[in-house]
């Protein structure tokens, strides 16, 4: 993706992080990074949903860390260029959350 990218200040995490802890992200310790799992019915739904925000991530050029077994899919999200928690984790993060929505 084009442009720069910071680390995200302590007042813009204040701004930012709050929606995404009500729907289960999490920071994680130790790395500046947040962290969520997913459940969904099965496989199918799953690698749907990954499918889903593969195609996403590509076109953002912004790639989750994830893990997945069966029906569970655990995700990290940071930003390599600034080692830490950038504005582009927040808006992958949302679109996350919309697609894990629809397949609910
Ligand atoms: C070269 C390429 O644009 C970069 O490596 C992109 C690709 N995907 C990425 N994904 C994530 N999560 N963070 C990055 O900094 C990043 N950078």
């Amino acid at each position: 993706m084009a442009g720069k990218v910071h680390r995200l200040s302590a007042e813009e995490r204040d701004q930012l992080l709050p929606n995404l802890r009500a729907v289960g992200w999490n920071e994680l310790e130790g790395r500046d990074a947040i962290f969520k799992q997913f459940h969904f019915k099965d496989f199918n739904r799953a690698f749907g949903f990954m499918t889903r925000v593969a195609l996403q991530a590509e076109k953002l050029d912004h790639h989750p860390e994830w893990f997945n077994v069966y029906n569970k899919v655990h995700i990290t999200l940071s930003t390599h260029e600034c080692a830490g928690l950038s504005e582009r984790d927040i808006n992958l993060a949302s679109f996350i959350e919309q697609v894990a929505v629809s397949l609910a």
